[in-house]
């Protein structure tokens, strides 16, 4: 078999829209910016388990996953999952990340060295480690492998037969999963179960009226030609090799299903679909970074205001050992659902979750009255938003002033049987007209946003310098909303996964201008590094104020081309002062 060609590889390169290419170099030095928008085409090499204290020992886990790699025959690197480097920085090994040392990004000066050691400490233990930072001891991690080069068995008049995914398929099989039915979109003629077949992706290319698109239609046939579509757009963008579990034409005519299993992969990472449910979770290492800085204590009322799927509501909730109440919403009802049945998965009983704009977060009152009204005054919505308060352990005076009218509503609406797991009645997802002002000890803003931080992406040239724009106007009218909600003495916290600064340092900027009884608050862990101090000008010449001399320290901005190999992502942390101020 010849060796893998120039067109056989995985070597994506990032499509920017041209003037947000400008503000991000502007913002970061072309060199750097280089590096961020390569590592974000690569998965992390480590995935991350959050594992629910309330039902289990991160040892326990340790022990279930190693027995469950063990069983699924998963073939991982068994050497060091993380290492200090000479300088006793923190370095998790992966044979991709070259180009960290080349970027020469600076690891902050707080928790990085404790890390190196500590993390360090847990390489010794092997393929999965236990996070030896303090506090996280209840964060396992797996490492996973790669970019492998594979060869496809490319002879001089020979190519593979081939299978063409969509981007979103693509980038889940870069995170672990398989190749499913619904994300193939075109294959190669006279495919038949067992054939092994190279499968590559596709990825926006621009079209004639100056937007993206795939110019493929689902079933499309390839003969292996350079008229294929996409032919030469796909060239370094193979993910791997693996064997059909169906037919060219079964693949299109089924609605699910395994279509190629997937076994040699440019990156090798656990899939931990189904697994341990309830006892595990998936997340991030900077997202349970997050709930840890907003510091939840147990019987306090926290908010978490884009709360779905309910990743940080349940770590919430677990550092707070289930007691108190966690306030959970989200304006789409799906979602709502989502986050019950994690919520119930995890045994969580502090959580209540709520459909809800978060936009209209704060219960407007009526001026002739000090009765709670929502602006449209539906009755099972008031019968809703009281049930919570009767069964609220620390409720607020301010809320106590509705009861007269609410135990009368209650009567009328209350179901027989009462509400079911976290008061939700029966799976049902209950709207509410919002929360009165101050009743909250601690809110999280987890920020709908432009999500440039998530990895791997394939393809960023949706967002342009208007759409940025947009989310962090979108994120400033949300945050005005926890401002109002949170009780003097009480936190904020802010996050988002994207590494746009007109959404991360500048949303800072815009709220502690904006509210001076606001500063921003140390945060334990920090393992992120600093923020952007300066400023940076648009390219309609409008001015974006960003950090100020001092303040960079106080937020964690995750780079995802540092040695930590997270996503990007961005936490600040907010204490807040007197607002009679
Ligand atoms: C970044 S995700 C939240 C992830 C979540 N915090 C977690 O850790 O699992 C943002 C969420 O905001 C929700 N969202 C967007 N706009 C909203 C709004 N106006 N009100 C409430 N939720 C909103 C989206 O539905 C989405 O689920």
């Amino acid at each position: 078999m010849d060796a893998p060609t120039e067109r056989h590889c995985y070597k994506p390169t990032l499509r920017w829209n041209p003037k947000v290419e400008d503000y991000f170099i502007k913002a970061y030095g072309s060199d750097h910016f280089a590096c961020i928008s390569e590592a974000l085409t690569f998965p992390s090499c480590y995935s991350c388990i959050r594992v629910n204290t309330l039902k289990s020992t991160s040892d326990a886990i340790i022990e279930k996953l190693s027995a469950i790699l063990q069983e699924s025959g998963q073939h991982y690197v068994i050497d060091n999952m993380n290492q200090s480097d000479a300088n006793g920085e923190y370095i998790i090994d992966c044979e991709h990340k070259d180009h960290v040392k080349e970027s020469n990004v600076p690891l902050n000066s707080y928790d990085s060295d404790k890390a190196a050691l500590v993390l360090s400490e847990s390489a010794q233990t092997g393929q999965i480690t236990k996070c030896q930072l303090p506090g996280l001891d209840y964060v396992v991690f797996v490492k996973g492998s790669g970019p492998h080069t594979i060869n496809y068995g490319c002879a001089h008049d020979k190519l593979p037969k081939e299978v063409i995914v969509s981007r979103k398929c693509a980038e889940a099989v870069l995170r672990g999963a398989q190749v499913y039915v619904p994300g193939v979109l075109a294959c190669s003629a006279h495919v038949e179960k067992g054939d092994t077949v190279a499968v590559s992706v596709a990825v926006e290319q621009p079209v004639q009226d100056g937007g993206w698109g795939i110019g493929m239609t689902r079933g499309t046939v390839l003969q292996g030609l350079q008229t294929d579509p996409y032919f030469f757009e796909r060239n370094g963008l193979y993910i791997g090799q693996g064997t059909t579990m169906m037919s060219r034409a079964q693949m299109f005519r089924v609605p699910k299903g395994i279509a190629v299993d997937l076994h040699d992969r440019v990156f090798k990472l656990p899939s931990f679909h189904d697994v341990l449910e309830g006892e595990i979770f998936l997340q991030n290492l900077p997202s349970i970074i997050t709930a840890h800085a907003l510091d939840p204590q147990p019987g306090e009322r926290i908010l978490d205001m884009c709360a779905a799927p309910g990743g940080k509501t349940t770590a919430i909730a677990i550092l707070m050992k289930d007691k108190g109440e966690v306030v959970a919403v989200d304006r789409s009802h799906n979602k709502v659902l989502d986050i019950q049945k994690l919520a119930a998965e995890m045994g969580l009983n502090c959580i209540r979750t709520y459909k809800l704009d978060a936009l209209k977060a704060v219960l407007q009152r009526s001026e002739s009255s000090d009765v709670c009204i929502s602006p449209s005054v539906a009755q099972v919505e008031l019968d809703i938003d009281c049930t919570t308060r009767t069964n609220c352990s620390n409720e607020k005076a301010t809320e106590t002033t509705c009861a007269g009218k609410v135990d009368m509503q209650q009567s009328i609406w209350r179901p027989r049987n009462g509400p079911g797991r976290n008061n939700c009645m029966g799976g049902r997802v209950e709207k509410s007209d919002g929360f009165s002002p101050n009743s909250f000890d601690r809110v999280l803003l987890d920020a709908p946003c432009s999500a440039l931080g998530l990895r791997p992406r394939l393809f960023t040239g949706e967002e342009t310098i208007e759409s940025l724009r947009n989310h962090a106007k979108y994120q400033r009218r949300m945050f005005d909303q926890a401002v109002q909600l949170v009780r003097p003495g009480g936190v904020i916290v802010y996050s988002t996964c994207t590494i746009n600064p007109g959404e991360n340092e500048a949303l800072v900027r815009y709220v502690l201008d904006t509210y001076k009884f606001l500063t921003l608050a140390l945060q334990h862990p920090r393992i992120g590094g600093p923020g952007l101090v300066g400023s940076c000008e648009l390219p309609d010449g409008c001015i974006e104020e960003w950090l100020r001399s001092g303040e960079e320290e106080l937020v964690q901005r995750f780079d995802p081309s540092s040695p930590l190999d997270t996503i990007g992502f961005f936490v600040a942390k907010f204490n807040v002062g007197s607002k009679d101020a």
